[in-house]
């Protein structure tokens, strides 16, 4: 079966959930249901908005679907500040980030606990959306290949491959996250091309064919169409683009092909 497209929007620590009502409602006004036939499309904002957004999209049926950043490997305890898989599954959500380079910089997050946590959200039913992707310096050195297949082995470590089939496998270059720097096409495939090629070897070819790999790194409306059009490229992990309703809902027309709505 082929690997339906998937745009995903993480809005990082942006809009509270008044904003988040108000740009949801704007995505699914300005993209109409038939792009859904060809592109899935998820917004990913903070935990505060989750509620609302599951309200709106629930009452009124969108096609749009919603997920979280981060999840607990914990199921529930003394855990200040986490939430659960529980909690997000009761809360609807398809999916969730699991060590963004952001979280992996910021909070400290090793390989070992990404790859808890991609289990922590395989147990509740989430699909974790696996981040991965190089430093500059290490790309200048020529080691990016290595580096992400890496990861990408550390964040699957335990996992039967039923269940590595049910991942989604995000690569984002540090050096091109909020830099306006997007990875060319050509850079894009060949790592997301690696990381399929390490599945396959890893996890058989049935496998390797069904997980989708994502690019995220300063994509815009006006450069998604070239980066699907790779094979190994099966759509986009969005951040600044994905705050803006009218910029986001051009990116996803253009992901699933046009034209514009
Ligand atoms: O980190 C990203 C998505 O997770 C990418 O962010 P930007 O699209 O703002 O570069």
């Amino acid at each position: 079966m082929a690997r339906q497209t998937l745009i995903a929007g993480n809005w990082k620590m942006n809009l509270n959930h008044l904003e988040a009502i108000a740009l949801v409602q704007k995505i699914a006004f300005a993209l109409p249901e038939k792009y859904y036939a060809k592109v899935e499309v998820a917004v990913l904002p903070p935990f505060t908005d989750i509620r609302s957004v599951q309200t709106l999209v629930d009452g009124d049926k969108l096609l749009l679907k919603y997920g979280a950043q981060d999840i607990s490997q914990h199921d529930s305890g003394a855990y200040t500040g986490d939430v659960s898989g529980p909690m997000l599954a009761k809360l609807g959500c398809s999916y969730v980030t699991v060590g963004h380079s952001e979280r992996r910089e910021y909070h400290g997050e090793t390989d070992e606990l990404v790859n808890k946590k991609v289990k922590a959200a395989l147990k509740h039913g989430i699909t974790p959306i696996l981040c991965l992707g190089e430093q500059l310096d290490v790309r200048e050195a020529g080691n990016h290949v290595q580096h992400c297949t890496d990861q990408l082995v550390a964040g699957l470590k335990g996992l039967k491959a039923d269940q590595v089939a049910k991942v989604v496998v995000a690569y984002e270059p540090v050096w091109a996250i909020g830099t306006g720097k997007v990875a060319t096409p050509a850079d894009a495939q060949e790592v997301c091309a690696a990381l399929r090629k390490q599945l396959s070897s890893s996890y058989g070819d049935e496998v390797a064919a069904t997980v989708r790999v994502l690019y995220g790194g300063s994509v815009k409306s006006n450069s998604i169409g070239d980066l699907v059009a790779q094979d190994d490229v099966d759509g986009a992990l969005v951040g600044g683009a994905s705050l803006q309703g009218e910029e986001f809902t051009k990116l996803c027309a253009m992901a699933a092909g046009g034209p514009l709505p």
